[in-house]
C-alpha cells in the first residue's frame, strides 16, 4: 500500500514537472519568442535599379582576369595588383573625376576614396573590400579558367568572384551610377579597397587606416566589410534565405608544431619517426575538436532572430535553448559550416617533412589554423592543443594570433546594422529573406579599423546554396550573373539608405531577377 502511494506521488510529481516544462516551452515558442524585423510598411517605391548587362557584366569579367594573388605577408603579384588598380581608375570615370570625390593610392596598390557629403554634421561611414585573391590550386578541377571570367550556365567563374571582387566592383558600379545620375550625398563616406587582405592587410588596410587618421578622421558611423552572406538551404530548419550580418568576428591563431629527429639511413629506422609523431599529434587534434561554445556567444542571437521563421519543430527547439542546447550543439557540429559557428575550429593546413626516399626525416612541421570562438581566447586555444597532444618533443611556435574582435550592436536603433539590414531586405524581399546578426567565421581587414567605430559589420551580398561555401578559397569559385546584379544593387540601396540622417522605415521591394 505504502509503495503504491509512493509510486503514485512520484508519478504525480513527474507529471507536474512535465506539464510545467510544456508550458514553459510553449510560452517561449509562441509568446516570448522575439519578433524580429520584417519588412515595414511600404514607403514610396525606390525605383532605382541597376541592370547588369553589356559593359557592367564585361567590366566584372575583366576584373576577374587580373591575377592579383597574395601569398604571404608582403609577398604578392605586384604587377597584377597594379593592373587591377589601374583598371579600376580607368573603368569608373565619374568616380575618378567627380568634384565630390577625392581618391588616392596607398601603399602602392590600395585605393582610398573620400566622397564628400553636404552635411558635415553627419558622421561618415566606410565601405571596404579587397581585390587581392588567394592562389589557385587544382586548376585542372576547375570547370572554367579560374582567371578567365567566363560565364557558363549563368555563372561567372573565377578566383575572387565571391572573395572579394564582388564587393569592390559592386561598390564602384553603384557609386558610378549614382554620380552619373546626379547623386549628391548629405553624409560623407569613404571607400577603402585593400591589396593584401588575404595575408593580413599589413600594408593595405593598415596603410588605409593610417591615411584616414592622417586626414583627421576620428569617428565612423559604421564600417561594412566583406563577411557573412545570404544563406539558402544551409541553416537547418529554415526554408527561407537568411542574410547573416557579421556583428562579431572570430579570433585567429596560426600555430607551427615542429619536431626534430636523429635522421639517418632508412634501413635502420627507430620505432617512431618524426612524421609518425607529428601524424599522431594531428590525429589527436582532428579527433578531439575544441569544445562547443554554442549558446555562450553571438550565435545565440542568430537563432533567436530566426527561430520564428523556422519550421515548427526547429522553432520549438530554437526558442528553448535553455532545454535543447546539447541537442542543437550536436546537430550544428555535424557540418563544417554550422560547426564553425559554435566552436573554435581546428584546420591542419600544412604538413612538411622528409627529404629523400631512403633518408629518415630529420624534421617534421605542421601548421594549424584556428578560428577562435568569441567566447574563447588565444591562450585557451593554445592550452587545449598542448594539453591534448602532450608530447614534450614537439616545439610550438605562434605564427600569428589575434583575439576575437569586439562585438558590434544590432539593436532596433543601431543605424549601421539597421541600414545594412534594410538594404538586404530591399534586394531579397522577393525571396522572403530573414536578416540576423552572426559571428563571421573567418577574418577580415576590419581589425585595422577598430579605433574608428564600435559599429563594424561584415557582410557580403553573396547568395549561397549548400554547395557554395567550399568555393571560398577553393575550386570553382563563382557568382551567378543574377547575384552579381543583386550585389551591385545592394550597395546602391546601402549608400542611399546610409545617406539618411536617421533610420527610415523600410520600403520593402525586392528585385526578383
Ligand atoms: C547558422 C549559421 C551558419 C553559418 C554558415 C556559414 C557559411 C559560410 C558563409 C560565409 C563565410 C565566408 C567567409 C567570407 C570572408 C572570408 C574572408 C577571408 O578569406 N579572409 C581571410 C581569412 O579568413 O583567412
Ligand atoms: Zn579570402
Ligand atoms: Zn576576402
Amino acid at each position: 500500500m505504502a509503495a503504491r502511494r509512493f509510486v503514485s506521488s512520484v508519478c504525480g510529481f513527474l507529471s507536474s514537472i512535465f506539464a510545467l516544462l510544456l508550458i514553459i516551452v510553449i510560452t517561449r515558442t509562441f509568446v516570448l519568442a522575439p519578433r524580429k524585423h520584417s519588412a515595414e510598411p511600404c514607403q514610396p517605391q525606390d525605383t532605382d535599379f541597376i541592370k547588369v548587362e553589356g559593359e557592367l557584366l564585361e567590366r566584372f569579367q575583366a576584373a576577374i582576369r587580373f591575377q592579383g594573388v597574395s601569398y604571404t605577408p608582403h609577398v604578392y603579384n605586384g604587377e597584377e595588383l597594379a593592373k587591377t588598380r589601374d583598371f579600376i581608375i580607368k573603368s569608373y570615370p565619374k568616380v575618378h573625376s567627380s568634384p565630390l570625390v577625392e581618391y588616392e593610392v596607398v601603399a602602392n596598390y590600395s585605393l582610398l576614396y573620400t566622397v564628400r557629403g553636404s552635411d558635415a554634421l553627419l558622421t561618415p561611414f566606410l565601405l571596404m573590400g579587397h581585390f587581392d585573391v588567394v592562389p589557385v590550386e587544382n586548376r585542372e578541377k576547375w570547370e572554367e579558367d579560374p582567371f578567365g571570367g567566363n560565364v557558363k550556365n549563368g555563372f561567372i567563374y573565377g578566383r575572387g568572384t565571391i572573395d572579394n571582387k564582388q564587393t569592390v566592383f559592386g561598390i564602384l558600379e553603384s557609386v558610378e551610377y549614382l554620380l552619373k545620375n546626379g547623386f549628391q550625398p548629405k553624409r560623407s563616406f569613404y571607400l577603402a579597397f585593400g591589396h593584401d587582405e588575404e595575408t593580413g592587410g599589413l600594408e593595405g588596410a593598415a596603410g588605409l587606416a593610417e591615411r584616414l587618421r592622417e586626414k583627421g578622421v576620428e569617428k565612423l558611423e559604421f564600417v561594412l566589410d566583406e563577411g557573412m552572406t545570404v544563406l539558402d538551404g544551409i541553416v537547418p530548419g529554415l526554408d527561407k534565405p537568411v542574410a547573416l550580418i557579421g556583428s562579431s568576428e572570430k579570433g585567429s591563431l596560426t600555430l607551427k608544431m615542429s619536431i626534430n629527429c636523429t635522421g639517418g639511413h632508412s634501413s635502420m629506422p627507430e620505432k617512431e619517426s618524426c612524421i609518425g609523431a607529428m601524424a599522431r599529434a594531428v590525429s589527436l587534434l582532428e579527433n578531439n575538436p575544441q569544445p562547443s561554445m554554442f549558446g555562450t556567444g553571438p550565435e545565440k542571437a542568430t537563432f533567436e532572430h530566426i527561430a520564428h521563421k523556422m519550421a515548427l519543430p526547429f522553432r520549438v527547439v530554437m526558442s528553448n535553448l535553455w532545454l535543447f542546447t546539447p541537442a542543437v550543439s550536436w546537430m550544428l557540429s555535424r557540418k563544417p559550416t554550422t560547426n564553425a559557428i559554435i566552436r573554435t575550429t581546428t584546420a591542419v593546413t600544412m604538413f612538411n617533412a622528409g627529404v629523400k626516399v631512403n633518408v629518415i626525416a630529420p624534421y617534421a612541421e605542421v601548421v594549424v589554423n584556428h578560428r577562435i570562438h568569441p567566447s574563447s581566447t588565444v591562450q585557451e586555444t593554445l592550452n587545449y592543443d598542448k594539453q591534448l597532444v602532450n608530447d614534450p618533443r614537439i616545439q610550438w611556435d605562434i605564427i600569428a594570433a589575434y583575439e576575437p574582435l569586439p562585438k558590434s550592436p544590432y539593436g532596433d536603433t543601431d543605424f549601421g546594422y539597421q541600414t545594412i539590414r534594410m538594404s538586404a531586405e530591399q534586394v531579397w524581399a522577393y525571396a522572403g529573406v530573414v536578416v540576423a546578426p552572426a559571428t563571421l567565421i573567418a577574418n577580415t581587414d576590419t581589425r585595422h579599423y577598430l579605433n574608428f567605430s564600435e559599429n563594424i559589420y561584415r557582410f557580403s551580398p553573396t547568395y549561397m546554396y549548400p554547395d557554395d561555401p567550399p568555393r571560398f578559397h577553393g575550386v570553382n569559385e563563382r557568382i551567378s550573373v543574377k547575384n552579381w546584379e543583386q550585389a551591385v544593387n545592394f550597395y546602391l540601396h546601402l549608400i542611399k539608405n546610409a545617406d539618411e540622417a536617421k533610420l527610415q522605415p523600410l520600403h520593402s521591394h525586392g528585385h526578383e531577377l
